[in-house]
C-alpha cells in the first residue's frame, strides 16, 4: 500500500557527542553511512517523501534524500527537527525516526499510520514495551505551530508529546528493532553481529 499522504523525515541533527562531534548519520556501518541503512529500513513505509532533517553537512546528505535545515540555530535536541520536518512536509501526515537506528521494525508506518486512522488521533508515538521511543511518531501537520512554539521555548520531544496528547502505541514485539548507536562500541558491537 502506498501512503501518499506521508511524509518520513530523519532526524539527523544531533551533536552526538558520544560519537566525538561526528555526524552519526554519516558514520560508516559495515561499509555504508548508517542514514543509508535507516532510508532502508523506512522504504518500507512507502511514503510520498521522505527526508533528512540535519543541521549540518547538508551537502554531504543531499546525496541520499532531499534535506531540510533545521529552522532554529544549535543543536536544539530533536523537537527542532520534528518542529522543521513538520514545517517542509507537503502531507497530512509526518513519521518521524532518528538517524542513529539502522533497523526500525518493516512495518512501523503501517502501524501507527492505522492507528491514528482509525482511532483519531494528532500524534501517534512507538511504546517498546519498557519504555516510549519518542522519536518513532507519526504527526498531523496541523501540528507544526505548536511544535515550532515549543521548541523554540526549549522543550523536551517528550514534554510536548504529552501536552498534544500523543497516544501511545504498543510495538513490545518489535523492541530489538529499536536498537540505537550512540558510541564506537556501539557500532562496532552492531558491525560484528551483523557481519556477513
Ligand atoms: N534535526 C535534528 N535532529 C536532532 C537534533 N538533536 C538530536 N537529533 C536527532 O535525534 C536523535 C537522538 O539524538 P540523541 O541520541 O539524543 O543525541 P545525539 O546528538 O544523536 O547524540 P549524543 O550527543 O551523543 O547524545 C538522533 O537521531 C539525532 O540526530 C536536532 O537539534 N535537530
Amino acid at each position: 500500500m502506498t501512503r501518499a499522504s506521508l511524509t518520513v523525515a530523519i532526524l539527523a541533527g544531533g551533536a552526538a557527542t558520544r560519537l566525538q562531534g561526528r555526524d552519526k548519520g554519516l558514520e560508516p556501518l559495515l561499509g555504508r553511512p548508517l542514514v543509508e541503512w535507516v532510508l532502508e529500513a523506512v522504504a518500507t513505509a512507502q511514503a510520498a517523501r521522505t527526508l533528512i532533517v540535519a543541521n549540518r553537512n547538508h551537502q554531504a546528505y543531499s546525496a541520499f534524500a532531499p534535506v531540510v535545515a533545521d529552522d532554529l540555530a544549535g543543536f536544539r535536541g530533536p523537537l527542532a527537527g520534528v518542529a522543521a520536518a513538520l514545517a517542509a512536509a507537503a502531507t497530512p501526515w509526518l513519521m518521524t525516526v532518528p538517524v542513529d537506528c539502522p533497523r526500525s521494525p518493516a512495518d512501523l508506518a503501517a502501524r501507527l499510520y492505522t492507528a491514528a486512522q482509525e482511532n483519531p488521533a494528532d500524534a501517534v508515538v512507538a511504546h517498546d514495551g519498557a519504555r516510549r521511543q519518542p522519536l518513532f511518531a507519526i504527526y498531523r501537520r496541523e501540528l507544526t505551530s505548536s511544535a515550532a512554539a515549543a521548541a523554540a521555548q526549549g522543550w523536551g520531544v517528550q514534554h510536548w508529546q504529552t501536552t498534544i496528547g500523543a497516544r501511545e502505541l504498543d510495538f513490545a514485539d518489535r523492541r530489538a528493532q529499536f536498537r540505537n548507536l550512540n558510541t564506537p562500541e556501539e557500532f562496532a558491537a552492531y558491525a560484528a553481529e551483523h557481519a556477513r
